[in-house]
């Protein structure tokens, strides 16, 4: 069978990164089907849209995306619906994509490239559940107006607003459960109980579906107090299940404790077991088109696509079996880069991925 993967590498580091990924995808020499399309700011510049129509159709026709990543400081001046940004959000939307894995592992080579001190971050292996289609991000109304009351009463306001449906979190704490259910059977919904209506709502609905999964202990923290845990002692953590807002903030948070951003990927996935697979880092334009990015989280986003979207989990385990293995041998790009390791570029790293698969 062949299976349709759309790849969108996107801006900065995305082409970069996603080069490699793919290199290491084909290396695996199955009957993939791989159809390159533009996103984001290469798409505006090229089509005068970040998320065109065919970009789209070709996500959605597919069985998994591969993404790179979008954004760059020159388009931040556009108008918000022709920003780079905007195509993420509208593929998370547009295909229902409401639930993203984040997995925070912290291979043992990198101990030391965490910031913290290996004996608090040792062995850690925690998974992130984010809201990803509802929240503060998607929600109505928003904009900028006059204030018609308050302390600043005639002034220019800006206003978001946060919301949940009762089905959207009804429909990630079930698969937070589920998720704890093959872990070690902890869940902790992270919310903000104490101040937001929207929060004490999400929390009453993840009480009532733990009603579902008795075997799973479940607890709720405050995201302040999460951010804090998640340095003190992340270690505490299992499961974690919280919205768009704050999963966007924690997962960032976590992804230090692996050593680097560079090396959290990630999996969104809709009703269908359709699947978007990106790192959970930006485009980063600072270091943009020098070759120095880490591409082990997008090559770690692919293995998540060959296991949730394409079934094929032994693949999965041959490319994460070789990221380990290029670890153990010794090679770091700049960011997770230590004194006694060998330093080594974007396509170095993935040289050293495709040979470890052999
Ligand atoms: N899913 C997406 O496409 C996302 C897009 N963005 C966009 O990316 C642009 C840059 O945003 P930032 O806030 O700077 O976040 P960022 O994640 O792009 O970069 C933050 C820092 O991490 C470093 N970094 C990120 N990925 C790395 C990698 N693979 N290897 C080594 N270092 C890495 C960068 O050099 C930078 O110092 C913005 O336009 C933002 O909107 C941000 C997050 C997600
Ligand atoms: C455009 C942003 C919502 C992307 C982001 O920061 C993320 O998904 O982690
Ligand atoms: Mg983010």
């Amino acid at each position: 069978m062949t299976h349709k993967i759309a790849v969108l590498p996107g801006d900065g580091i995305g082409p970069e990164i996603v080069e490699q990924a793919v290199r290491v995808l084909r290396a695996l020499d199955q009957p993939f089907q791989i159809d390159e399309a533009k996103v984001g700011g290469a798409a505006f510049d090229a089509f005068e849209h970040p998320l065109p129509p065919a970009t789209l159709a070709l996500a959605k026709a597919s069985s998994a995306v591969l993404f790179g990543a979008v954004g760059d400081w020159k388009y931040d001046s556009l108008p918000r619906e022709f920003r780079p940004e905007q195509a993420i959000l509208g593929l998370r939307r547009e295909m229902g994509l409401f639930a993203n894995f984040r997995p925070a592992i912290l291979y043992p080579e990198l101990a030391n490239a965490s910031s913290l001190k290996p004996e608090v971050v040792a062995g850690l292996d925690i998974l992130i559940l984010r809201e990803l289609t509802g929240d503060i991000y998607f929600g109505k109304p928003r904009g900028v107006r006059t204030a018609e009351d308050g302390p600043f009463k005639g002034e220019r306001e800006g206003y978001d607003t946060m919301r949940y449906a009762e089905p959207e979190v009804r429909r990630i704490a079930h698969l937070a459960f589920q998720a704890a259910m093959k872990r070690n059977k902890r869940l902790c919904s992270v919310d903000k109980a104490n101040v937001l209506e929207t929060s004490q709502f999400w929390r009453d609905i993840v009480i009532e579906v733990s009603q579902e999964y008795p075997d799973v202990a479940l607890s709720h923290m405050y995201v302040d107090n999460a951010a804090m845990q998640l340095v003190r002692a992340p270690r505490e953590f299992d499961v974690i299940v919280t919205g768009n807002l704050f999963g966007d903030i924690l997962s960032d948070e976590a992804s230090m404790l692996t050593g680097s951003i560079g090396m959290l990927p990630s999996a969104s996935l809709n009703a269908a077991g359709q699947g978007l697979y990106e790192p959970s880092h930006g485009s980063a334009p600072d270091i943009a088109g020098k070759n120095i990015a880490n591409p082990l989280a997008t090559i770690l986003s692919a293995a998540m696509l060959l296991r949730y979207s394409l079934d094929l989990s032994p693949l999965a385990d041959r490319i994460e079996g070789a990221v380990r293995k290029v670890l153990a041998d010794g090679l770091r790009t700049a960011d997770i880069f230590e004194d006694g390791t060998t330093k080594v570029s974007t396509s170095e790293m993935g040289d050293a991925v495709l040979k470890a698969l052999r």
